[in-house]
């Protein structure tokens, strides 16, 4: 397996606190991978580092063959590398057509040669148009993005991050603050963005990450105790003990 995505010994110090202790993990394209692992795990403080918003201490991280720690955030993006909700801020007052033709419109550069315009305006929301509806938008496009509903904006800000046309994505607890129906109904585009995709998942929500995810890391104290598919994690002795206890049932 050659991998899209590889940390190596990544550490992470806040004071005397290891958030991320000396940690490997390997993410092979084409595959959904999950993070899981109890409160202040270190998740968070490790997203944040693969997507270039904070910098490791000691460790690299490669990206498709490159050594991309040193790198900033939006070099990282300009290779493939996406998160989904720091990549653009939303327009509230805009409509999530506009919010998504600006993205794309970003991608291409605005461009200072302003007699030939990046993209021709028609290109460019046909292109929108094509995201919204992989987001499951499209009958959404003309409704102000802040007057969506709770998932429907956590899809756009997926959306905003698509637009970039990522090799890879990061998404970051995509159910976070949802009921049970809102989660599950966001559960095939979640999938479907798998099928297309290489995609890091961090999510609390057990459901989704055990019907999802192609492999699971189980992240505890800042390290990972055991990676494997649904079915070995499941049934992982150490993993049982460390973390997920009778959470998921055999
Ligand atoms: N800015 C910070 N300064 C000091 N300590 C921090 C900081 N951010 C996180 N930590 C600590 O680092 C550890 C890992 O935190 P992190 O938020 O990465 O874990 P997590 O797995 O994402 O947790 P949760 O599931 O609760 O979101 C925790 O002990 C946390 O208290």
């Amino acid at each position: 397996m050659t991998p899209l995505l590889e940390l190596r010994g990544l550490v992470r110090r806040y004071g005397g606190l290891v958030a991320t202790d000396h940690l490997d993990l390997a993410v092979a394209e084409g595959e959904m991978h999950a993070i899981i692992g109890p409160n202040g795990a270190g998740k968070t403080t490790l997203i944040h580092q693969i997507s270039g918003g904070l910098a490791p201490d000691e460790g690299s991280i490669v990206f498709h063959g490159q050594d991309i720690t040193a790198l900033p955030m939006n070099e990282r993006v300009r290779l493939g590398l996406a998160r989904s909700y720091q990549i653009t801020n939303i327009f509230r007052q805009c409509t999530v057509l506009d919010n998504l033709a600006l993205a794309v419109q970003a991608r291409h550069g605005s461009s200072m040669r302003f007699w030939r315009a990046a993209i021709s305006e028609s290109a460019l929301f046909d292109e929108a148009r094509a995201l919204a509806h992989k987001i499951g938008l499209d009958r959404r496009l003309e409704a102000p993005a802040g007057s969506l509903a709770h998932g429907e904006q956590r899809m756009l800000e997926v959306g905003l991050a698509l637009a970039t046309r990522p090799r890879m994505l990061l998404l970051d607890e995509p159910m976070a603050g949802m009921g049970p129906k809102e989660s599950r109904s966001l559960m095939p585009l979640i999938q479907s963005l798998g099928q297309e995709l290489t995609v890091l998942l961090v999510e609390h929500d057990m459901e989704t990450v055990f019907q999802l995810a192609d492999r699971i890391s189980v992240l505890v104290s800042g390290r990972v105790i055991a990676t494997g598919t649904p079915g070995e994690i499941r049934h992982n002795a150490e993993v049982r003990k460390a973390y997920l206890g009778d959470e998921v049932s055999a």
